[in-house]
């Protein structure tokens, strides 16, 4: 289906881009778009000239109101990106070494100055409506005191988060939403033995009701990792076949240590499974589509039954958040790092909430950041770029699987299972050495050259490829690696 105006773009490739030429006709340097109104041009400065990396149709329909293409920097200037509406507009791109970065002016600290100010009213503001807020729960609470025993027992168990704060926090997230309370007996769990150790929290296999569950501990002074998985747990509609099944919180009496209840993935993690395992071609994609159906819905914004469930970032996507289920599906678990979007005035003003570390772009695993999150470019308050961190991680757990898989590799034999970067960095990454290699030097994890020769091999390679792009944009969304996993499945049978 061609787009109506069929804009033609100039057109320009290397073999690392060569994705783009799907995106159209291609004739000679001219390409007919299919999908979009919008040409692109992606170009390195290198010796502070640009240099042609991709000239072509934009991958999907975005927002492209210039008639000519205006160099937008990108990664410290490393490279430039413009994007117009018009025939052949990306063959000159607009561009200056010297307006790329604009000298400090007075004008720009006038700017800063303004900004401050206005900070400083905002914050007298903040405070005097902080002010009016604890008189009007002061007086409230006097007034409680005075009716029943039973309401000024609730009162005093809930102490630390007064009635009032909860309306707060629901309306934080969006009106539309509502939490529902999941407090379990702690009695009728029992503890049987340590199934993993993480940095905030020890995971313990038990009994519950009668069935195994695997109960997330974590020590008192840990609530606030505790409270911000919860929340994600608590969120409506969070039932799916690819998130780890949530059955509850509680409080253990002695010592006061925080539980999370969840279903016991009976083969571990992900990371663990491959350890031990290889796969056959059937298997790896059960285990590459549940993964990526599973993250497709946590990124999904779902109106059902007057229930919203909004989009929800991960933020710590690798193998060992992952659980593998004794079906060969895999689960996501470990919210702990996550972030929940919302939303109440339609899809392009998504902000984020987190109820931790607000306003640390560089969370999760090192190895799985994104270039862009490596280098600090995350725009918190476009929550997308979040979304888009956890397809790169998604690339790479994918690329994880694939290299287990036995039918992908000569004579049936796997290599032994080894983490994203880890035959190049070794096992123990640092910030520096993975920013050179990830950022600097645009690597990613290689890619077996006879892959080239089998049947699935290409689409494999292009799957990854289109992933864990530099570019966060013309990554893919976590549904649209499900399609194409879907679409592998009937057509490349080993
Ligand atoms: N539902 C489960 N069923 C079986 N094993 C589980 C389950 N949940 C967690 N585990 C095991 O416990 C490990 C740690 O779990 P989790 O990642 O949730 O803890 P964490 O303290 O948040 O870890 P991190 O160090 O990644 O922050 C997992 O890698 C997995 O091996």
């Amino acid at each position: 289906q061609s787009f109506p105006q069929n804009r033609l773009c100039a057109f320009q490739v290397t073999p690392r881009t060569n994705r783009f030429a799907t995106v159209g006709n291609v004739s000679g340097s001219v390409q007919l778009c299919e999908n979009t109104t919008c040409c692109v041009g992606y170009y390195r400065v290198i010796d502070g000239q640009p240099k042609v990396d991709v000239l072509a149709c934009d991958i999907v329909e975005k927002s492209c109101p210039d008639a000519t293409c205006k160099a937008q920097k990108r990664f410290n200037g490393r490279q430039i990106k413009c994007v117009c509406n018009t025939d052949l507009c990306n063959s000159n791109i607009t561009w200056t070494p010297e307006s790329a970065e604009p000298p400090p002016t007075y004008s720009y600290f006038l700017d800063k100055l303004k900004k401050a100010i206005i900070l400083t009213g905002t914050l007298v503001v903040l405070c005097f409506l902080l002010l009016i807020v604890a008189a009007k729960w002061r007086s409230q609470f006097k007034k409680k005191k005075s009716a029943t025993r039973l309401e000024t027992r609730t009162i005093k168990l809930n102490k630390e988060k007064p009635p009032f704060l909860d309306d707060y926090s629901v309306s934080r997230l969006c009106s539309c939403q509502t939490t529902k309370t999941s407090e379990i007996d702690v009695a009728n769990i029992e503890l049987q033995q340590i199934v993993g150790n993480g940095h905030f929290a020890n995971v313990w296999q038990g009994k519950f009701q009668g069935s195994t569950v695997a109960v997330k501990v974590f020590p008192a002074g840990w609530k606030t990792k505790f409270t911000a998985e919860k929340e994600v747990y608590e969120l409506p509609l969070m039932k799916h076949a690819g998130i780890v099944h949530f059955l509850g919180t509680g409080r253990k009496l002695d010592g006061g240590s925080w539980l999370i209840v969840l279903q016991f993935a009976e083969c571990g993690s992900l990371h663990s499974y491959l350890c031990k395992h290889t796969t056959n071609w059937k298997s790896s994609l059960k285990l590459c589509r549940s993964l990526s159906q599973g993250l497709s819905y946590l990124h999904s914004d779902l109106h059902r039954h007057g229930l919203h469930k909004p989009p929800v970032a991960h933020r710590d996507f690798s193998s060992s958040n992952v659980l593998v289920r004794a079906d060969g599906t895999c689960v996501l678990c470990d919210f702990g790092c996550s972030t929940i979007l919302h939303s109440c005035s339609g899809h392009h003003h998504w902000q984020s909430h987190t109820t931790n570390m607000e306003g640390h772009a560089q969370l999760g695993t090192l190895r799985y950041m994104s270039p862009e999150i490596l280098e600090g470019h995350v725009n918190l308050r476009n929550s997308w770029c979040l979304m888009q961190g956890d397809i790169y991680a998604l690339a790479l757990l994918l690329w994880e699987i694939w290299m287990r898989c036995s039918d992908l590799f000569e004579g049936g034999i796997a290599p032994q299972h080894l983490l994203p970067y880890e035959s190049e960095l070794g096992a123990n990454v640092t910030l520096e050495r993975i920013v050179q290699h990830v950022v600097h030097m645009d690597e990613r994890p290689s890619i077996p050259k006879h892959w080239e020769t089998l049947p699935q091999g290409s689409v494999l390679q292009e799957l990854l490829t289109d992933c864990w792009d530099c570019d966060p944009d013309a990554r893919l969304t976590a549904q649209c690696v499900a399609d194409r996993l879907v679409s592998l499945e009937s057509c490349c049978t080993p």
